[in-house]
């Protein structure tokens, strides 16, 4: 398996843009030298101008330009103190511009890894996670990270750097209080550094109840209409509405918890601060420290604030981040698709399918498809009966590789499943669902699914479909949309457009499943009538509940319970006392 997402692995990516990464160090470093020595600036004019005492400034001033008055020095270190102002803020543009390149690189090449793995992943890790939730991981948990990308790329390096600058200075201005601000220093960041933990429990739970709310309202609003039906909108609402303030509670927890978490940190920093602008004045009253020095000192304990509680946010956001990538995480578990290289080797255009031994369960506690083996051979008419589900659906979805088999075997013209491109087999075979689903596009689109096919080939396709007169009295004909799911569209559009995809993919093999149950008895016919010639060729696998079009089947086989009851024609069945013969009576009452 890849990598999963770690701090390990977003330093890994971070180190793609060594070159930007090491040219904005290199610029951030010039940030800090043109910061640091700001605070120092003007209060060495209070001992140097006010108090009579020429010193560095004073001296250099004279012997580069010449002597002046108290305003003169001032004025000169003034325009001194705010070029350097400009200076660093237009180096700081520089650098977040080259910081939040590589950030959102990062973050875009975690989406695409995400997504590369949701490719692949099969049918049945898939359904576990559920579209709500992997949409969630997708936008908002890569957002969290997003932000702590940000801001551990630009802010952490810069931030302790300026401490350590900071801490140098201060050291050489006064030792007792530059090696007390370097002893408090770790202890109060270790202290926040737990109580950032509490931050991100709580920010999981918000987390989880905007996931929960968010997966209830997508299923609800999917479903409005039959929930409309059923009359069931209070009760679907009431779910939405507790999941709503699940999100209340938990978002009220965690926002006032750890505002007053970061804010606790914060005050013991003023306190610390306190602490030093009181040894200042004590060191002034009683040691060589300058008056001047010692507001240099108290504009330093200000001036460490900002990389200090910077790196306090990387703490927090790293919580929070965290919690993110343990939900990423939870995509790049999800298993994929055993995908091999071999294609279906072209027999003659015939396609042999042998099933060995079949067995699936979709959750480890019941077999859906119990020991199955049967050989469909190539360009067979085979139907397949049984009650509502006894696993016919399971069987096509097995067969055209939707679904991983537990046991058994599939192969296609003798090439077993395992060691077969699941490409190949949907390239060959072709499973025309019941209820398809269609994109918010066009026609055109929902039937070429964006292959470059000419309007008279889509025309004849739609014919056979017995959708082409429809199309043709739509104003946008071929470039009609659909809406969400299809839904301008009725159920047997939906089914005839689906059948003419199939006609335009021209498999060698095709699976009915149910798909044409929501067509009027006439139209069916006609449908059917109208493929005869296209499906001569073709093997066909047709999954329905009708005897009509059942019965004319080269081979039927009855599935009761995931078991393969009965094999035989219509003939033969119906002389057998069985689950065949049950159902031909029942249609004939
Ligand atoms: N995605 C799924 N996850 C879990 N269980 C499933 C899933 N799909 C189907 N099942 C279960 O597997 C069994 C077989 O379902 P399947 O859809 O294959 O039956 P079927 O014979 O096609 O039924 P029908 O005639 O109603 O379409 C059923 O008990 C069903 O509840």
């Amino acid at each position: 398996m890849e990598d999963k997402i770690s701090a390990k692995y977003i330093f890994k990516l971070l180190l793609h843009n060594k070159k930007a990464l090491f040219w904005g160090q290199i610029i951030t470093i010039i940030a800090i030298l043109i910061s640091v020595p700001i605070p120092l600036l003007l209060p060495m004019l209070v001992d140097e101008v006010l108090l009579n005492k020429p010193g560095f400034f004073v001296n250099n001033i004279n012997d580069f330009f010449s002597s002046g008055t108290a305003f003169y020095y001032i004025a000169i270190v003034t325009f001194i103190v705010v070029f350097l102002r400009i200076l660093y803020f237009a180096v700081g543009v520089i650098i977040t511009k080259i910081f939040t390149r590589i950030s959102k690189y990062v973050t875009y090449k975690i989406r695409i890894k995400l997504l590369n793995h949701l490719e692949q992943v099969n049918m049945n890790e898939y359904e576990s996670l559920g579209s709500g939730s992997i949409a969630a991981n997708l936008i908002t948990d890569v957002n969290t990270l997003d932000n702590f990308i940000v801001s551990i790329a630009s802010k952490f390096v810069s931030s302790v750097l300026t401490l350590i600058a900071v801490a140098v200075v201060i050291i050489a201005i006064d030792p007792i209080l530059g090696f007390m601000i370097l002893f408090i220093q770790p202890i109060i960041m270790i202290l926040s550094k737990k109580i950032s933990k509490k931050t991100g429990v709580l920010k999981k739970k918000e987390n989880n109840a905007i996931e929960g709310f968010q997966n209830n309202i997508s299923e609800t609003l999917e479903l409005f209409g039959q929930i409309k039906a059923s009359n069931k909108e209070k009760f679907f609402f009431e779910q939405s509405k507790q999941k709503a303030n699940t999100i209340k509670d938990t978002s009220n927890e965690f926002n006032y918890k750890s505002v007053a978490y970061e804010r606790f940190s914060f005050t013991i920093f003023l306190i610390t601060f306190e602490i030093f602008r009181a040894t200042g004045l004590v060191l002034v009253a009683y040691s060589d420290l300058t008056i001047g020095m010692m507001f240099a000192m108290f504009g330093y304990i200000w001036f460490i604030m900002s990389p200090v509680q910077d790196i306090l946010t990387i703490q927090y956001s790293w919580a929070s981040a965290n919690a993110a990538i343990e939900r990423i995480n939870k995509i790049l578990d999800l298993k994929v698709e055993k995908n091999s290289h071999l294609q279906i080797p072209n027999k003659n255009d015939e396609l042999i399918i042998k099933i060995e031994n079949l067995s699936f369960s979709y959750n480890q506690e019941k077999k859906v498809i119990d020991n199955i083996s049967l050989e469909i051979k190539a360009k067979e008419k085979v139907a397949l009966i049984g009650a509502s589900g006894s696993g016919k659906t399971t069987l096509a979805q097995l067969i055209s590789g939707f679904y991983e088999k537990d046991s058994g075997n599939i192969t296609y013209n003798s090439i077993e499943i395992d060691k077969l491109d699941k490409h190949s087999i949907r390239e060959n075979i072709f499973l025309v669902l019941q209820m398809p689903i269609l994109f918010n596009n066009t026609l055109r689109f929902n039937i070429t699914m964006g292959k470059e096919i000419s309007d008279e080939k889509i025309f004849e396709a739609l014919k056979i479909a017995q959708l082409k007169d429809v199309v043709l009295k739509m104003s946008d004909g071929l470039d009609t949309i659909v809406g969400k799911h299809g839904i301008r569209l009725s159920g047997g559009q939906r089914q005839r457009l689906s059948i003419a995809r199939m006609v335009i993919n021209n498999p060698k093999v095709v699976i009915f499943d149910e798909s044409t149950s929501a067509l009027d008895v006439h139209t069916e016919a006609k449908l059917f009538n109208d493929l005869e010639d296209f499906l001569k060729n073709k093997t066909v696998i047709t999954i329905a509940h009708r005897l009509s079009t059942v019965k004319n089947a080269n081979i039927i086989y009855v599935l009761n319970d995931g078991k393969l009851v009965q094999k035989g024609t219509h003939k033969e069945l119906e002389e057998q006392e069985g689950h065949y013969l049950e159902f031909v009576k029942k249609q004939l009452i």
